[in-house]
């Protein structure tokens, strides 16, 4: 009987050309740790959209700017949240266990400023127009999609917690554009209406 091997090509060991090398253990080949800074300075490559995440509940309102949330599955549909356990929202999340993902619309760039940390919260909620969502997590209205969330899980690596949170709720414009956070800089996609 014939035999399939997936994988028949060993993954190369070599830089493809184009692909300069940096940091500690890209320059000596060796599996030296990857620099903060290094590893900092890749992912401003890593194009992401953004978002804010708000919360309500026992535990008073927060929000803050988000672009480390990604989906995980859509049943039951799930996405994930990255949160620095060292930020002033992180105790407010944790008590109240639900959130709302809010992306983000090109005219949204100075309220992810705003939401982006050294503001109290209660300041950050005087921009932007919300309501209230089903679990009670402030919604921004003109998002080009909010996600409405109870936290199921949370893990912890490193300096984040990682929030598991299942989406109970959803609203959706697909008449928007978006925010895309590259380069340290905001960058408008997409002029509405595309799918
Ligand atoms: N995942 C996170 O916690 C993120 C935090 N930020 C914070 O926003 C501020 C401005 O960031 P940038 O202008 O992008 O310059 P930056 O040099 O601080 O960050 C560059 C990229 O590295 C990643 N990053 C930065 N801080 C991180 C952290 N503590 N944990 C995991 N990944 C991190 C993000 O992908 C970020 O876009 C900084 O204070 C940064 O820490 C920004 C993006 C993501
Ligand atoms: C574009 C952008 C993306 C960010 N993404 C995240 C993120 O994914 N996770 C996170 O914990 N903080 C992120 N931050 C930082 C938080 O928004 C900030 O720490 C938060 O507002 C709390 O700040 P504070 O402790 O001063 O209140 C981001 C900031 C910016 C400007």
């Amino acid at each position: 009987m014939a035999t399939c091997n997936p994988h028949p090509h060993p993954a190369p060991r070599t830089t493809p050309a184009g692909l300069a090398p940096t940091g500690t253990a890209a320059a000596t080949g060796a599996m030296a740790p990857v620099a903060r800074q290094d590893y900092r300075d890749a992912m401003a490559r890593l194009g992401a959209a953004v978002n804010i995440v708000t919360t309500d509940g026992p535990g008073g309102r927060h929000g803050f700017t988000a672009s480390a949330v990604c989906s995980v599955t859509d049943s039951p549909p799930t996405l994930l949240v990255c949160l620095n356990k060292g930020s002033s929202a992180a105790a407010t999340f944790h008590a109240n266990g639900v959130l709302c993902v809010n992306t983000l619309a090109p005219e949204h760039e100075e309220l992810s400023r705003l939401f982006g940390g050294g503001t109290p919260p209660a300041e950050r909620f005087t921009a932007g127009h919300w309501r209230r969502a089903a679990t009670g997590a402030p919604m921004l209205v003109g998002a080009p999609a909010a996600f409405d969330c109870r936290i199921t899980r949370t893990v912890e690596v490193g300096t984040h917690d990682v929030l598991f949170c299942e989406v109970v709720n959803l609203a959706s414009d697909g008449g928007r554009g978006g925010l895309i956070y590259f380069g340290r800089r905001y960058h408008a996609v997409g002029s509405g209406g595309e799918e």
